[in-house]
């Protein structure tokens, strides 16, 4: 065999003949791109190397044209492929206490190669899923744990936590975050829907959803919800397929997904690799991990990556694996599945003696230096420069805020219309407490508001309709972020929409649901209490109340992760409001440095114009006092109609700004 100790001087056809001898022999799949670097390989393993990074340079010539695939209705059209190439991607735990500094990735290296599957086993622990977060950018320096990498695409260097680069891979996780009222078929096309470029025509779209839903074996629950914990709805092993569907629909050139096959039975996930192969051929690169995969499955795969405590032990071609493993002194037993086979050994050998045995091989591809200007007028995502500032090709137009806002609103209805349970719970408790307190405030408005208890029980009613509003209202809004919370973060991350569509769509729902409520409310407490004021000035005044608690419940609800937490919080929120409702206590008797917070509070205004309406009476002089009392002063009405409407726009602002911040990380 040629000496290739100076890769860089060699000729490359050279070593591409030469490799591909090699490959002959081990009937390597794709052995442009693959490799295997066992010591006696070295030479195949530069040749491959520079095969990997010269074929980067040549991928934008010899590609499909980048729109190609887009304008059929075919989900394994072919398309541009992406090669993704990394090393020294390291991963540390900082030292706690007295234990040492913990390397959870040391030096990993690989890559996938386009127009390939590979998979990357390995035991529990081993940094499967850290590797692959890192790769699709879903994790980051933080805290204690501090990351670093050279990540390339067609041998661009990439930082894949930036959200640009992280919309080009299409990725499934392991958790299948989908809405739970939709039914597979609605979330396939939603997503082709909002992903392909706007020149799909609705045939194109609904052609694609049932391709894909008939090759992942979907089409008998095709118009079953999702389901989730309180709706029943598909099996498992549907709902993540369901997954892996959302994401093949649109074509995509890099696909990543955590244990796809986790939860399917033997059938189901011979079917879903073979969808993954699929996509593989029409030029995708897809990579996964895998958890104890069938010798029928493990030999679909074209390559695999096998990690062992943090370190790459194996990295090559499928094919190559029993050889390899057989060349260092473990044979793979006579009708034993290589899969099992390797992870037995993995895990039953101690890693010294794995090290000793010549496993974990270094990476000594030659990685050239890597690309800073465009190439072909191309950048590394593909996207030509010029379409970066002005879409040229009118048939890659992305759809607009306008089909995003229309689709997450129907798709919000949709979900009313289908969880009546929760809108039922909602109206039937509003209802239940609107008469309760009716009941107790009955005719209580009638009586003469000159008398002090009269008056004092008139203004009990007020302030309890009110606060009635603020907390029916706040909770569910307030619960209703952290519980969608992952199944925006993953439609925002693969690019589905923007942030301000979806919190205008949440905000169109909660307007028209919290009028509802309101009304019901209203209709109840209004006729039974016997109010004075204008029944509709009466209504916009709750409404309005309602409406800016919900806003600061939002807030809340895009700052906690945790749905309990949020709970927990809501009454830090709130219960200073009713202190400063001027019900419990005279403003006047609040000590001053602390008189300031009113200010931020909805309900104290809200209480003041509701107020100022009930009592503002010639005939009565006593009401006119008690209205100085609570310090509502009946010329300001205007002046707490503005406030009460600032707040609302500034909690809903900065919930939207908070949304935005947190949009973009996973940890
Ligand atoms: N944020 C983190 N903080 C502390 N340790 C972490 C963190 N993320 C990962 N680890 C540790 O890194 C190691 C690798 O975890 P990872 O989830 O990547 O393994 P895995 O191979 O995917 O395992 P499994 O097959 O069980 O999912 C584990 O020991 C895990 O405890």
């Amino acid at each position: 065999m040629q000496n290739f100790d100076d890769v860089d001087e060699v000729d490359v056809d050279a070593l591409m003949e030469a490799m591909e001898a090699e490959a002959v022999s081990k009937k390597a799949p794709e052995p442009a791109v693959s490799k295997s670097v066992r010591s006696e390989e070295v030479p195949v393993a530069k040749a491959q190397a520079v095969g990997l990074y010269d074929s980067a340079k040549k991928s934008h010539e010899d590609d499909m044209p980048h729109t190609a695939g887009h304008h059929t209705a075919d989900p394994f059209a072919p398309r541009e492929g992406k090669t993704l190439v990394w090393r020294d991607v390291n991963m540390t735990l900082a030292a706690k206490g007295s234990d040492p500094d913990r390397k959870l990735l040391d030096t990993v290296w690989g890559e996938v190669p386009k127009k390939m599957t590979t998979a990357i086993m390995g035991p529990s622990g081993a940094g499967k899923t850290s590797l692959l977060n890192i790769l699709a950018g879903r994790a980051q320096s933080h805290g204690k744990i501090k990351i670093s990498s050279d990540i390339r695409l067609d041998n661009f260097v990439v930082d894949p936590t930036k959200i640009e680069v992280r919309r080009n891979i299409a990725f499934v996780a392991q958790d299948d975050s989908l809405q739970v009222t939709s039914t597979p078929r609605e979330s396939i096309y939603f997503s082709a829907k909002l992903r392909l470029p706007k020149s799909t025509t609705e045939e194109q779209l609904r052609r694609l959803t049932n391709r894909m839903l008939d090759e992942l074996g979907l089409a008998d629950c095709a118009d079953t919800v999702v389901g989730g914990a309180l709706i029943k709805g598909i099996s498992g092993g549907q709902r993540k397929r369901t997954s892996v569907g959302v994401e093949l629909v649109t074509k995509p050139a890099l696909v990543f997904l955590d244990e796809p096959t986790s939860g399917l039975d033997s059938f189901s996930a011979v079917q879903l690799c073979q969808v993954l192969k699929k996509v593989a051929n029409a030029g995708a690169s897809v990579l996964f991990t895998i958890h104890q995969p069938s010798s029928e499955i493990f030999n679909s795969f074209d390559s695999l990556i096998l990690m062992n405590m943090g370190r790459v032990m194996y990295q090559g071609p499928t094919q190559s694996v029993p050889e390899y493993f057989g060349d260092r002194g473990h044979p793979n037993p006579p009708h034993y599945n290589p899969a099992d086979w390797i992870m037995n050994v993995a895990q039953s050998v101690a890693i010294e003696q794995l090290d000793k045995d010549g496993f974990f091989p270094k990476d000594d591809r030659q990685v050239g230096d890597a690309f800073t200007e465009a190439v072909d007028g191309k950048d590394a995502l593909g996207i030509t420069i010029t379409s970066r500032d002005a879409a040229q090709d009118e048939d890659d137009t992305p759809v607009g805020l306008d089909v995003q806002i229309g689709m997450l609103f129907s798709r919000e209805m949709r979900n009313l219309r289908r969880d009546t349970m929760a809108v039922g719970a909602r109206i039937g408790l509003t209802s239940f407490l609107s008469l309760l307190v009716g009941i107790i405030f009955l005719d209580v408005g009638e009586q003469d508001s000159s008398v002090n208890e009269y008056r004092q029980s008139q203004f009990g009613a007020l302030v309890m309709v009110l606060m009635m509003s603020m907390f029916g209202t706040a909770q569910p809004a307030l619960l209703a972020f952290p519980e969608e919370r992952p199944v925006f973060l993953r439609e925002y991350s693969t690019n589905h929409y923007g942030v301000l569509p979806y919190f205008m769509s949440r905000l169109t729902i909660e307007l028209v649901l919290t009028a509802l409520q309101i009304l019901v409310q209203v209709l109840i407490t209004y006729f039974m209490v016997g109010f004075q004021s204008n029944f509709l000035f009466f209504y916009l005044t709750v409404y309005a109340l309602a409406m800016s608690s919900t806003a600061l419940a939002v807030m809340l609800g895009c700052a906690v992760e945790d749905p309990k937490l949020g709970q927990e919080m809501l009454p830090l929120l709130f219960v200073p409001q009713m202190l400063f409702s001027g019900f419990f206590v005279v403003p006047d008797l609040i000590p001053v440095w602390l008189r300031w917070a009113q200010y931020l509070c909805s309900l104290t205004y809200a209480v003041r114009i509701a107020a100022v309406e009930e009592f503002n009476r010639d005939d009565c002089k006593e009401c006119q006092h008690f209205l100085d009392v609570i310090n509502a002063d009946p010329d300001e009405v205007w002046w707490y109609w503005l406030v009460l409407v600032a707040l609302f726009i500034a909690f809903r602002l900065f919930g939207l700004f908070i949304l935005r911040q947190k949009a973009e990380k996973f940890y």
